[in-house]
């Protein structure tokens, strides 16, 4: 099932929550709403739910238009932050409830039901949970309950508010994983709602970037990173170098290092050139005309990847740099060594948020 959402708009009070959003979530796609606090990731998720009324627009699901169709109408799949589970009734019961509260016309038989948990339960990895009830249970087997008591209904569309929002960094981190193969398992068009751009880059299909309301990028994890649309994207989406100036005869100068500015900017136009750690090469000797020398000033060699921190003797500015393991093990890197640096690709944009 596809949602085609069309010129969304949302106000609380005169706050503009969501602005005017057009967008298409394809079938059987994991898709990532992501942004900052106060983005109105919720509320355009909210809304595709029938949870919330929109002001203006229209969403679909494939060909039909639920507007104005309650959230049960819908037949949607949501998962909240805050695993809203009945303390009372056991694991077993707490996924069976979807299909025990429906009128005895459409209610499954007791074996249909049984059956059907039993099938969820191994889906989540909670077989030998069922009798459980919910304070005997891990934050993070509490959120697969509700995952799957929001599945057992066969849900059009699932969709998720930060359902590892409440949980800690580890936890989180095997949930994703889990997601990630529940959703191949499934295939039900997927959207959650995330502030955590590394979860979202590592789940979802699709990451859709919003800001003030408003979308600022949709690509593939892979596009919104390497090819950031705009300042907020870059900045938003892991760590990244900043370098400020004015574009004269079609360079941005800064110190002895210098980024050709795209054909079509101004000679005196103030830019802004974005480099990724990454896309920084150091190497022992300068072995390039361009390269500057720097001083290597802070080193973190956790993980597959070294940051490094280097001091500029151009112009006494800092930079940040990563390399893989090997390289930084082949560079033999020190603190105070003076090594030469180069940014090997990098991007400039006319400040106010214009993509060139
Ligand atoms: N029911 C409401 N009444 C008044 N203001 C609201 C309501 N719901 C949301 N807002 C406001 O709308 C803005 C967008 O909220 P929303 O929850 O959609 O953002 P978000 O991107 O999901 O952020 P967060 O991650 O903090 O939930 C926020 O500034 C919020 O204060």
């Amino acid at each position: 099932m596809g949602i085609a959402i069309k010129n969304i708009s949302k106000e609380f009070g005169s706050f503009k929550a969501v602005d005017d959003i057009s967008l298409d979530i394809p079938t059987g796609k994991l898709v990532a709403l992501l942004g900052p606090s106060g983005s109105g990731k919720t509320s355009l998720l909210r809304i595709v739910a029938g949870l919330e009324e929109a002001d203006q627009g229209v969403v679909y699901f494939d060909d039909e238009e639920v507007t104005n169709a309650s959230a049960k109408e819908r037949n949607i799949g949501f998962v909240f932050q805050h695993y809203a589970l009945f303390r009372h009734m056991t694991v077993f019961d707490n996924i069976a409830f979807g299909l025990r509260a429906r009128p005895r016309k459409t209610r499954p038989s007791k074996d249909e039901i049984r059956n059907r948990v039993e099938e969820l339960l191994a889906l989540v990895k909670l077989e030998a949970f069922a009798d459980h009830y919910p304070m005997q249970l891990s934050g993070g087997q509490r959120q697969r309950v509700a995952l799957a008591r929001a599945i057992l209904i066969e849900p059009r569309v699932l969709l998720l508010d930060e359902p590892f929002g409440a949980l800690d960094a580890k936890v989180r981190k095997e949930l994703r994983k889990w997601l990630r193969n529940l959703h191949r398992n499934l295939d039900v068009t997927s959207v959650f709602v995330t502030h955590d751009q590394e979860e979202a880059l590592e789940v979802a299909d699709l990451v859709v970037i919003m800001n003030k309301g408003r979308i600022e990028q949709i690509g593939t994890p892979r596009e919104v990173y390497d090819n950031p649309a705009s300042p907020f994207v870059y900045e938003f989406l892991g760590n990244v170098n900043r370098i400020s100036g004015k574009v004269e005869d079609g360079v941005l100068k800064d110190g002895f290092l210098q980024f050709d500015a795209p054909a079509h900017i101004p000679h005196d136009q103030e830019v802004v050139g974005y480099v990724r750690p990454h896309h920084i090469a150091i190497e022992r000797e300068a072995n390039w005309p361009d390269m500057i020398m720097v001083e290597v000033t802070h080193i973190q060699p956790f993980g597959s990847t070294v940051q490094i921190e280097v001091l500029r003797k151009d112009n006494g500015k800092y930079l940040e740099a990563e390399v893989s393991r090997e390289q930084y093990e082949e560079l033999d890197l020190m603190l105070k060594d003076h090594v030469f640096i180069r940014p090997n690709q990098f991007q400039i944009f006319i400040p106010d948020d214009y993509i060139i």
